[in-house]
């Protein structure tokens, strides 16, 4: 059973249809990318495999649940477990938090936190990917670029996700700083088996990180 089949996903905007009946599937430990022009619809192909929001038409099958078909209260538990990565470092951050709070949010949230071990586990996670855990105490824009991305990827980590959803999550850094995170990514997969839905228009990066590509073009799948 593949960690995510998505079948027939279909995305509209009021009458546009962004995304038209794509389908694919992707193992755990797998980097599927998604390749293709500006307006193709990956990054709403990829926010339909989210549910954020739902597709308007089509199945996508996670760990073995149909999510589609589930209540948005029947989705909440399994939410955690696919996570997304954004483009825009800084964005995805509050910047009235500091790092170990937006890192220690999801365990509180979801209601694995404990005064105890917490403040450990996030320090444990900012290690993982490569930050001090001193670099916590910051408030995002008191970090590069580089760095606020792998808070990011952190924050994303502390759910306990099986697959992370990582849209465009180098192209907005410096390209000094890029084959790091890449790297880290890499690493993170090998050890902890995770899944990559992994977006970028750069071919390059593309050919050099993904195992399998699927190229996109005005909503649809053209190859292979
Ligand atoms: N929220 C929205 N409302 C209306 N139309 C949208 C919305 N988001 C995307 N679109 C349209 O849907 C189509 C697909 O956009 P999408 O952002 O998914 O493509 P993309 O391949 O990720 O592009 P890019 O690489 O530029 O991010 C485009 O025509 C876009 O204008």
């Amino acid at each position: 059973m593949p960690l995510l089949d998505v079948r027939d996903l279909v995305v509209r905007y009021g009458n546009v249809t962004a995304v038209d009946r794509v389908s694919f599937a992707l193992e755990a430990g797998e980097t599927l990318a998604l390749n293709g022009p500006s307006g193709c619809g990956k990054s709403s192909t990829a926010l339909a495999v989210l549910q954020l929001p739902r597709p308007a038409a089509g199945e996508v099958h996670f760990e073995g649940r149909e999510l589609t078909s589930l209540t948005e209260s029947e989705l909440r538990p399994l939410r955690p477990r696919m996570q997304p990565v954004f483009q825009d470092p800084y964005g995805s951050l509050s910047p009235r938090h500091r790092i170990r709070d937006a890192v220690a949010e999801p365990l509180k949230v979801q209601g694995r936190w404990d005064p105890e071990g917490g403040p450990a586990r996030v320090a444990e996670l900012l290690t993982r990917v490569g930050l001090d855990p001193s670099h916590g105490d910051r408030h995002p824009h008191e970090l590069s670029g580089g760095q606020c991305q792998r808070a990011g990827v952190a924050r994303a980590l502390a759910s306990d996700p099986r697959l992370l959803v990582l849209d465009e999550p180098v192209s907005a850094l410096d390209p000094s700083v890029r084959a790091g995170v890449l790297n880290l990514l890499a690493d993170l997969q090998d050890e902890l088996g995770l899944g990559y839905l992994f977006i970028c228009h750069d071919r390059s990066v593309v050919r050099h990180f993904a195992d399998r590509v699927i190229e996109m073009r005005d909503g649809r799948v053209t190859s292979p």
